[in-house]
């Protein structure tokens, strides 16, 4: 073999120093920082922080939001293996310029400047737990994150979808009522895989294509605390009344029907990140001022007495700038709002005393 010229050792030499950059991580003047700077002249668009962007939902999360036309800049923040999620994730040749963040000396970093934050960081279920059991770790790190976010993005919207999410919502109210930058239209707690779980076992049970069905999921995250409003499905249809329960088990046990099959492994992720794809893109087409944006979520609410409650909301510029009432409920779903609010207050209460107790 002829033996390599000095201009081939040289070229080797770039490109490994590409391959293994010795200041990954990030900071100023870093690698990562630098090819981020060049990428700067790329689209416009909105600024997107992911926290626990390396997690089962992060993961697939950082990119599906990598692939949005709508997201010029995505920060990847969490506690492990960040810098490796950020190098995978910033080699796709879509627009967003990718940065990550490794660890709480770089929150407020990776949160500075942002529009839209979106919270799947947390210790998700194992068979036999409920999402409540998630509240003594979870409650803390929910309030740590949101801590940053009121001091270093405070007018960003917030997409919580760490659990427990009946609590998680109420805490992160909290702690940015004691920053003073609370704003209930900005803080939307993540439910719409509720409703695209409904949309698919109901299309199951119609015959349908899922992405003709439209069913509006009200009330919370967990347990009977999902309900969804079979009534008011679209296309107008009806159901019997054992269909009727079928399907509104199937809704609210949907999450332990996928925490039994990984038998360990974790909770939903990959439809979980699908349906938080689809409620950030949601929220961005609302900040860009588009209109009749609708979904559900699970947000500051005078639908019923509670202080929060999920139900169908516009979401516009500013947010979450109009909450639907429930509409017409049958006999079946009144009783089953009975069951959920008695649960919900309980949860909400818990969240609000971790913070103000
Ligand atoms: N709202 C919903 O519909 C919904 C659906 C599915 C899962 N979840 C919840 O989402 C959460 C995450 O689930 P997962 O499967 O991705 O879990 P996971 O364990 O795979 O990932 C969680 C990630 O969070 C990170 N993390 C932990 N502490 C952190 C901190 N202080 N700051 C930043 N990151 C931190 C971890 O390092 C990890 O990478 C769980 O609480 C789960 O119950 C909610
Ligand atoms: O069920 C869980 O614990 C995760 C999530 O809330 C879900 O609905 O899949």
């Amino acid at each position: 073999m002829q033996p390599l010229s000095a201009e081939v050792h040289q070229r080797i030499a770039r490109i490994s120093a590409h391959l293994n950059p010795p200041n990954l991580q990030m900071g100023e003047g870093s690698v990562l920082e630098r090819s981020s700077c060049r990428a700067k002249g790329g689209a416009p668009g909105f600024k997107v922080a992911i926290l626990g962007a390396a997690g089962g939902i992060g993961q697939p999360l950082a990119m599906l939001m990598k692939m949005n036309p709508l997201v010029s800049v995505l920060h990847l923040y969490d506690v492990v293996n960040a810098p490796g999620v950020t190098a995978d994730i910033s080699h796709m040749d879509t627009g967003a310029v990718v940065r990550g963040f490794l660890g709480q000396s770089e929150l407020e970093a990776a949160l500075t400047g942002m529009d839209l934050v979106i919270i799947p960081a947390g210790i998700p279920r194992k068979p036999g737990m409920t999402r409540d059991d998630l509240f003594k770790i979870n409650a803390g790190i929910v309030r740590t994150l949101c801590e940053g976010i009121a001091k270093c993005c405070p007018n960003a919207i917030v997409n919580l979808i760490s659990n427990p999410v009946n609590s998680t919502v109420p805490i992160a109210a909290e702690v940015f009522k004691k920053a003073g930058t609370y704003d209930p239209k900005k803080l939307l707690g993540v439910t719409s895989l509720d409703v695209v779980r409904a949309n698919t076992f109901v299309a199951e049970v119609l015959g349908l294509d899922p992405r003709e069905v439209d069913v509006p999921v009200v009330g919370g995250h967990a347990g009977v605390t999902i309900l969804p409003l079979l009534s008011q499905v679209k296309p107008p249809c009806s159901f019997t009344q054992e269909e009727t329960e079928y399907l509104t088990k199937r809704i609210q046990d949907g999450g332990t029907e996928v925490v039994e099959a990984k038998k360990g492994a974790g909770s939903a992720t990959l439809s979980m990140a699908y349906a938080a794809v689809k409620f950030a893109d949601a929220c961005l087409k609302g900040l860009r001022g588009d209109a009749g944006v609708v979904a559900c979520a699970f947000v500051a609410s005078q639908v019923t007495e509670l202080p929060f409650f999920a139900s169908k909301v516009r979401l516009g510029r500013t947010g979450a700038e109009e909450v639907y009432q429930l509409g017409p409920l049958n006999e079946y779903e009144r009783i089953g709002l009975v069951k959920a609010k008695k649960e919900l207050a309980e949860s909400i209460q818990k969240g609000v005393s971790f913070i103000r107790n």
